[in-house]
């Protein structure tokens, strides 16, 4: 308890001294290389440290990327951050990205271990964040074939089919009664349905609603928290400062909630017998149960809840940012918006709807989510990737354990890979042919290399359609007057970045 007061004091006493060192410090910010604590090595250029929280100050309380991209724009594309007592490259560039992804893939593609991702993944077990090696290999290449693979994404083609159907009865129904329509929580209320069917083959919401899924308070909770500020993660001998400020409380409070969903789920498909449904949820209690030579080791009871959680998590949230994205883009820009409906209206016929068959007509379509994830990639810092041996990268230092962070939000608005980079303009890919799928690092909302995401072709089929549809069904506008300039565009930072106000809307359907 007498340690435990005086480290709280001394920690007071820090913060109470953190303006005035930050004044000691912060003039002298210089783009400068500098020498670690060894001296030997020199390390990337970056802001100068203050003595123990390093260069937290310049991070916390702001939205990071955009801090991130600030301190870039003075210290370079590749820079180097104290962060506590854990050392961070950032890479602000598509060539410092294609350095770390590429290049260096082999010796960058661990994860580094965080408190709040380790225990929303039952002590990393899942994918998303396994250390590289062997059984997250194996893992990955497992759920490629019972989830994301190509014939699985077009094996949930009718899942989509009858999801997107239930979100336009949805809107459809509240805008003939009047009511404003809240795109935010009903796209992601139409990918936690579409995920939870694919992986449970049940839906969350009742039979035919679409509007607020029961899953948004935890899943929102559970994306903060992976993504925010936590002691133990960078002063480790403050771990219990977490527990005093109730963040452990909190993560545990989540961790519970979650683990008692996937639990509930569990019970009952044992109780009703496995093999009845063939989805990810039988794949994998099979493989609890039996040895599978091809997948090389038994899951355990947490194995499984773990690939849930990369499931749950992965496949709803990043899929509802696209399309909230997507569509407040639209609505700031009429004219891209008229033109992406006529195409979607063409394509669809005296069918008045856009099936996936229709879906590769939709040029136009495809750029505005080419340039929705430019501008707004889901996860705007990949997951962080970690260094597992020392390297030089553009002939700088770096030490095993460094954490990389790729910002991809910068490097998809660098100048210097694109023109006009702050304007939503999907007309750019015409000329460009810069694809999203891992090969050109100016364009990377999916990450690259061994750790991309493997859920890209699932999640887009999904963004694609619901896109399609709802610009097929409905004209859209700003309620109350609202003009497109006046459309707040503020982020709520988060694993995936979301927007600070729900995107709310007036759906009128169009006389035919
Ligand atoms: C618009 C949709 C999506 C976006 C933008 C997205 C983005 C990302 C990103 C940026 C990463 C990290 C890449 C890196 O570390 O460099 C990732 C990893 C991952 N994603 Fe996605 N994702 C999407 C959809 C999905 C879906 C639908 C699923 C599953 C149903 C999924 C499952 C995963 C998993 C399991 C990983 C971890 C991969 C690994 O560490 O090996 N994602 N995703």
């Amino acid at each position: 308890m007498v340690t435990l007061t005086v480290g709280l004091l001394l920690l007071l006493l820090l913060l109470h001294l953190l303006p005035l060192l930050v004044l000691l410090f912060s003039h002298k910010s210089s783009r400068i290389n500098r020498r670690d604590s060894c001296g030997g090595r020199v390390l990337p250029p970056g802001p100068r440290p203050l003595p123990f929280i390093g260069n937290l100050h310049e991070l916390i309380g702001q939205t990071i990327h955009i801090a991130l991209r600030r301190l870039s724009k003075e210290h370079g594309s590749l820079m180097h951050l104290k962060l506590g007592t854990t050392s961070a490259v950032v890479a602000s560039s598509a060539e410092a990205a294609s350095e770390i992804l590429r290049a260096q893939d082999a010796n960058f593609c661990s994860r580094p271990r965080l408190a709040a991702v380790t225990r929303f993944s039952y002590g990393g077990l899942d994918i998303g964040t396994s250390p590289f090696g062997d059984r997250w290999k194996k893992l990955r290449r497992f759920a490629g074939a019972k989830m994301f693979g190509l014939h699985k994404v077009e094996s949930f083609s009718w899942i989509r089919f009858q999801e997107v159907e239930t979100l336009v009865s949805s809107v459809r129904s509240a805008s003939s009664q009047g009511k404003l329509i809240n795109l935010s929580e009903m796209a992601l209320c139409l990918f936690n349905n579409i995920a939870y069917r694919e992986v449970f083959s049940k839906r969350v919401s009742a039979e035919g609603d679409c509007t607020v899924s029961p899953h948004h308070g935890l899943i929102k909770e559970v994306m903060e928290l992976m993504a925010g500020f936590n002691f133990g993660d960078f002063f480790p001998s403050l771990w219990w400062v977490d527990v005093l400020s109730g963040w452990k409380a909190k993560l545990d409070g989540r961790f519970r909630e979650m683990d008692r969903t996937f639990d509930k789920e569990i019970q009952e498909r044992l109780k009703n017998g496995l093999g009845r449904y063939e989805d990810f949820l039988d794949e994998i209690l099979l493989r609890e149960l039996e040895f599978d030579p091809s997948l090389g080791f038994h899951l355990s009871r947490n194995d499984v809840k773990a690939l849930l959680m990369d499931m749950f998590l992965g496949g709803t949230d990043t899929s509802a940012v696209t399309l909230e994205w997507g569509m407040a883009e639209l609505m700031r820009n009429p004219a891209i918006r008229k033109k992406a409906q006529e195409e979607v209206r063409r394509i669809a016929g005296e069918e008045g709807r856009v099936e996936e068959k229709d879906i590769n007509q939709l040029h136009y379509l495809k750029m505005v989510i080419k340039e929705t994830l430019r501008l707004h990639p889901p996860t705007t810092l990949l997951a962080p990737h970690e260094c597992m041996q020392d390297t030089k990268l553009q002939g700088y230092d770096v030490t095993a354990k460094t954490m990389a962070i790729i910002n991809a939000w910068a490097i998809g608005r660098d100048p210097r890979s694109w023109d006009r980079p702050e304007a939503f303009w999907p007309e750019r890919f015409e000329v460009r042919r810069v694809d999203f799928r891992g090969s050109s690092f100016e364009l990377i909302p999916f990450g690259s290399g061994r750790r991309i995401c493997p859920g890209m072709a699932l999640g887009l089929a999904g963004i694609e359609l619901a896109f399609a549809n709802i610009l097929c069904h409905f004209d859209w506008d700003l309620p109350n007057g609202t003009t497109p300039e006046e459309l707040d565009m503020e982020e709520r930072f988060g694993l995936s970045t979301h927007r600070k106000k729900p995107l709310v809307l007036v759906a009128a359907i169009p006389r035919s």
